[in-house]
């Protein structure tokens, strides 16, 4: 039985006030999911129409030409890179006998010392559209960054978005293109049950393409509508997508939700989805936010934190040491691929 859908909020953050600022702040720590309109002008929707059009190409070419670009392959240039095959990545090993079936590739953004990763073609001809997007998507999460620093009141209102500033250095961010292809596999999960593992996710889908679905703290699974307006007048440019990711949950004691979603359904066409998986700086320790709004949360989140470090198979830190953002990526990583 499907549930009813998600009440996931929809805000324009175009002209932020303090109260957007709460208002997504309780969003981020209530469903760990939000969605901001689409203004037009930051990612524009032309640049999104272009990119799912250079990735549907990119995903029909020959399968020898997308493995020899294998993720964390050199070819690929490093780990976390390149292209992730049909079962080649299984985003809840515990519930799933076989790995996902879909495909992605997962684009690091160039920084001012490491130039844009090798690409296969056609991606390799589109170098141009893939930065524009990934910059433009870096502009929305830092705006996103800034509403929720000023809505825990951290004196400096730019206290997590220097910390994402990819000027300053390498990071576990990605750009990560996915297809879904049809099967007639009767297995209808597509992207095992997971929660992201960075700071925040922009989340681009195409309308008709359902599938994503989220787990309430009920523990029922919901499904997130592509485009959340009911009317029939509804933009042509569906709100982006946003959600926390494990990272930022940490990094807030567990003020901040990062949800458990999924991809599921059965058959049906194929599938497109895009992801930006922003995550501070390497060398950013995640050490206890400044804020006051922080102070009155103290370790309600405790219990939180717990169960996600079972769930993910981390072995507990020791109190009081502060690890990185690399550091935190890193043992996601080993548990997710074995490196
Ligand atoms: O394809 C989707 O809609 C979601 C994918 C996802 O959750 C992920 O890649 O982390
Ligand atoms: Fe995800």
């Amino acid at each position: 039985m499907k549930m009813s859908q998600t009440d996931i909020p929809v805000f324009d953050i175009s002209h932020p006030a303090p109260e957007v600022a709460q208002q997504v702040l309780d969003a981020a720590s209530t469903h760990g999911f939000l969605f901001i309109k689409n203004d037009g002008v930051t990612i524009p929707p032309k640049d999104i129409d272009d990119m799912f059009q250079l990735s549907k190409e990119f995903f029909a070419s020959p399968l020898e030409h997308k493995q020899e670009f294998a993720i964390h392959s050199e070819k690929a240039g490093g780990i976390n890179r390149g292209w992730v095959s049909m079962q080649g990545e299984s985003l809840d090993p515990e519930g799933q006998e076989t790995g996902d079936p879909k495909q992605a590739f997962n684009i690091a953004p160039p920084t001012p010392s490491t130039p844009l990763q090798p690409l296969p073609m056609p991606l390799s001809a589109h170098t141009a559209l893939i930065t524009r997007f990934q910059t433009s998507c870096h502009t929305l999460c830092t705006s996103i960054l800034y509403l929720l620093s000023t809505a825990l009141h951290i004196p400096d209102a730019s206290y997590f978005s220097t910390r994402h500033d990819s000027t300053r250095g390498p990071s576990g961010t990605i750009f990560r293109l996915l297809y879904y292809p049809k099967t007639d596999s009767t297995a209808s999960i597509r992207a095992g049950a997971h929660s992201d593992y960075g700071s925040i996710t922009l989340l681009f889908r195409l309308p008709g393409q359902a599938g994503l679905e989220l787990l309430t703290p009920a523990g029922t699974w919901v499904p997130v509508p592509v485009d959340p307006s009911n009317t029939s007048d509804a933009p042509s440019t569906p709100p982006i997508l946003v959600n926390i990711g494990d990272l930022l949950c940490y990094w807030t004691a567990g003020l901040l939700r990062s949800t458990i979603h999924r991809v599921t359904f059965s058959g049906g066409e194929e599938r497109y989805s895009m992801a930006y998986f922003c995550h501070p700086c390497d060398d950013v320790r995640l050490e206890a936010v400044p804020s006051k709004v922080m102070e009155e949360f103290g370790d309600k989140g405790k219990e939180k934190l717990e169960s996600q470090r079972k769930r993910l198979g981390l072995r507990g830190e020791e109190d009081g040491v502060v690890i990185t953002a690399r550091e935190h990526l890193e043992r996601r990583l080993r548990v997710t691929y074995g490196l």
